[in-house]
C-alpha cells in the first residue's frame, strides 16, 4: 500500500506527539493547559442553554459546578477536604481564599457552598463561552482599573447577599500568586462582611507545588489539600475595624496554608473525594 504525503505526515505526527508529550515536561505543561482551557470553553457551550432556562440567576452555578467536577479525574488530582462543618451556616456569608492559578476552579468546585457566587475581574465576562456562561451564574464581575466602579458594585453586593440570601467568594489577594505564601490581601472582601454585618470563611488550598509550577512548566498528578476554617463574625464591627479583620484572617491563612502545603502527600485526616 503506497502511502500520500498527507497520511505519512498524519502518521509522524501520530508518532510525534504521545513521544513529545511523554519526554517533554514543557510540551506536556502546555498541552494540559491548552486542554483546561479548551474544555472549559466547550463545557461552557453546553452549559449556556441549560442556564438561560433560568435566565441569570445564582442557582445556575450548581450547572457549572456539576460541569466542572470531573476535571480533577482527568488530571489525576486528589482533592482532600477538611472542615466541611465549617460552611454549616444558614445565614450567608463570605468565603475568601487564596489563588494560586486558574485551576484554584477544581478546589472552588469540589466545596462551592449553595448559592454562592465568586466575584471576578471584569475581562472574564469576555472570555467567550466560558464568560456568558458565568454571566448566566450571576458572577460578579469588578473592573480593577476604576476602584471607585469595584466599590460599588461590591457594596451593591452586600444588599443583595441579604435581600436574595446569596453568599460571594472572594480572593482577597485580587491576582494569581505561585510564589508559595499569600500576597497583602485587599479590603473589599472585608468591608463587603462587614456592611453585610455577614461571617467571613476563610479558605485555604495547599500549594500546587509539587504537581503544578507555571515558571518550571511542570503538571503533573499529584494532591491538594483544601480546608475550611471556622467563620470569624463581624456582627458589631465598622469599616474602622476592616484593617484589622483583614489582617488576622490573613495570619490565620498563612498558617493554614504553611501546615497543609509541608504535610506529606497521603497524611492528615480528612474526606477524599
Ligand atoms: C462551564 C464554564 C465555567 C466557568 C466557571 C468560571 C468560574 C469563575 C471563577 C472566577 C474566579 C476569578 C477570580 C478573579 O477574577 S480574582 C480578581 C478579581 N478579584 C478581586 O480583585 C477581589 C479582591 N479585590 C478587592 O477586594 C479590592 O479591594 C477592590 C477590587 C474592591 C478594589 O481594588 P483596588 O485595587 O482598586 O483598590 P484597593 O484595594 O487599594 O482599595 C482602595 C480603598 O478602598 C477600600 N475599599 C475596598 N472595598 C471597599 C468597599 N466595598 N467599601 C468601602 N471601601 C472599600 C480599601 O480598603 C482601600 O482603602 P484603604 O484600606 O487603603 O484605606
Ligand atoms: C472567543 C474568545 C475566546 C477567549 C479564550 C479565552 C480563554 C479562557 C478560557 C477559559 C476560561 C477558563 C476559566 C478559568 C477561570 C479562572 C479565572 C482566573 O483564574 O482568573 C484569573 C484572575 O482571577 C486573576 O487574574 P490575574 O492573575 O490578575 O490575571
Amino acid at each position: 500500500m503506497e502511502l500520500s504525503v498527507a497520511q505519512w505526515l498524519l502518521v509522524v505526527c501520530l508518532v510525534a506527539f504521545p513521544l513529545l508529550y511523554e519526554w517533554s515536561v514543557s510540551f506536556k505543561y502546555f498541552c494540559k493547559m491548552a486542554f483546561y482551557n479548551g474544555w472549559i470553553l466547550t463545557l461552557a457551550i453546553l452549559a449556556i442553554p441549560i442556564c438561560a432556562v433560568r435566565g441569570r440567576n445564582v442557582e445556575n452555578m450548581k450547572v457549572l459546578q456539576f460541569m466542572l467536577l470531573h476535571i480533577k479525574y482527568l488530571y489525576g488530582i486528589k482533592i482532600e477536604v477538611r472542615g466541611w462543618e465549617n460552611f454549616n451556616i444558614k445565614e450567608p456569608y463570605v468565603v475568601v481564599s487564596n489563588h494560586q492559578s486558574s485551576l484554584d476552579l477544581l478546589g472552588m468546585m469540589e466545596i462551592l457552598p449553595s448559592r454562592c457566587v465568586p466575584i471576578a475581574k471584569r475581562e472574564l465576562m469576555y472570555a467567550g463561552t466560558a464568560g456568558l456562561a458565568c454571566w448566566l451564574a450571576g458572577v460578579i464581575f469588578i473592573n480593577r482599573k476604576k476602584t471607585d466602579d469595584a466599590i460599588s458594585v461590591m457594596t451593591e453586593a452586600a444588599d443583595t447577599m441579604l435581600k436574595e440570601d446569596v453568599r460571594v467568594w472572594v480572593f482577597p489577594e485580587g491576582t494569581r500568586n505561585h510564589s508559595g505564601s499569600l500576597l497583602p490581601f485587599k479590603r473589599g472582601a472585608f468591608h463587603l462582611a462587614v456592611q453585610a454585618q455577614v461571617p467571613v470563611i476563610p479558605v485555604v488550598m495547599s500549594s500546587y507545588k509539587d504537581f503544578y509550577c507555571k515558571k518550571e512548566k511542570k503538571f503533573t498528578t499529584g494532591k491538594c489539600t483544601v480546608r475550611i476554617l471556622p467563620g470569624v463574625h463581624t456582627k458589631g464591627l465598622s469599616s474602622d475595624d476592616v484593617p484589622e479583620l483583614a489582617d488576622r484572617v490573613r495570619d490565620m491563612m498563612i498558617e493554614a496554608f504553611t501546615q497543609i502545603s509541608s504535610e506529606r502527600p497521603g497524611k492528615g485526616p480528612g474526606v477524599m473525594h
